[in-house]
């Protein structure tokens, strides 16, 4: 759905090339330290900065040849640390740049738990109520939730969880992944968490020092010897039949 063929950026923030695909019914999780190009690899697959060298592809036409217009009914990237503007209504904001109707805005605002504050300043919100409704606005952008969509399209999200409690972090990310798999959707996740990617993550890519060093299941890149040396930090993995996917610890 979302192909990179060997794309990357030469000039500074330098982004290694490298080619893969992220396919409907994926949730790809985006890993790596401060720094290691984890934003400025979503500004390539968004297409908000255009590749050095290579190609970003989207449903198999490059992103430079699609239309403001299409590009942003296909894929919505929720960026970091987003200015609301002036104190409009949320659901407003969660309407705003879509051609959605009330029932879809409220479809969105339930989703992510927001219903009672449809009528609220934005500017009145909490951290974590604010991130939530940057994520509402863009499943109304995309009509993800609307119940004849199938193919929902291509979903960005920086550090999408790094202001929700731990209730609101399970319930975005078993959103995101029954979005991905019910309605097809390609959803990329950068993450600081590392156990919430393992969890809910198909695949998870690693970066560091601007370059794509592992790519792979949960099991596969989140190791935590490898981990411990990227991060510099000390971790314990920790075993038990109950997990399929790896449980890391900080040491004390
Ligand atoms: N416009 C710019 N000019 C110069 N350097 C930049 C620019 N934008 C980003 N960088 C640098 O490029 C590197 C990668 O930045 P990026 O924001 O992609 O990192 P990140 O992995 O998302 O980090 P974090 O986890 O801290 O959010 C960083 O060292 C950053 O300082």
């Amino acid at each position: 759905m979302l192909e990179l063929r060997c794309a990357g950026f030469t000039s500074v923030p330098r982004l290694t090339p490298f080619s893969d695909r992220l396919e409907a019914g994926e949730l790809l999780a985006i890993v790596g330290p401060n720094g290691a190009g984890k934003s400025t690899l979503l500004s390539l697959l968004s297409g908000f900065r255009r590749a050095e060298r290579g190609c970003v592809r989207l449903d198999g036409r490059p992103l430079a040849d699609w239309s403001p217009a299409r590009l942003a009914r296909r894929r919505a990237l929720v960026a970091q640390g987003i200015s609301l503007g002036f104190d409009w209504p949320l659901q407003d904001l969660v309407a705003l740049g879509s051609d959605a109707d009330p029932g879809a805005v409220q479809r969105a605002l339930a989703a992510l738990d927001l219903l009672p504050l449809a009528e609220r300043g934005v500017l009145s919100l909490s951290g974590g109520e604010r991130q939530r409704a940057m994520i509402a606005r863009a499943l109304c952008q995309l009509g993800s939730l609307e119940p004849t969509t199938q193919d929902a399209g291509v979903l960005l999200l920086d550090e999408p969880t790094s202001a929700l409690d731990i209730g609101q972090q399970q319930r975005l990310m078993r959103l995101l992944r029954g979005l991905a798999e019910t309605r097809h959707m390609a959803i990329c996740c950068v993450l600081h968490d590392l156990n919430l990617a393992a969890r809910f993550a198909h695949r998870v890519w690693l970066l560091q020092h601007g370059e794509r060093i592992a790519s792979g299941t949960p099991g596969e890149v989140l190791r935590a010897r490898r981990l411990e040396a990227i991060f510099d930090a000390q971790l314990d993995q920790l075993h038990s039949t109950h997990f399929t996917t790896p449980v890391l610890a900080l040491r004390l």
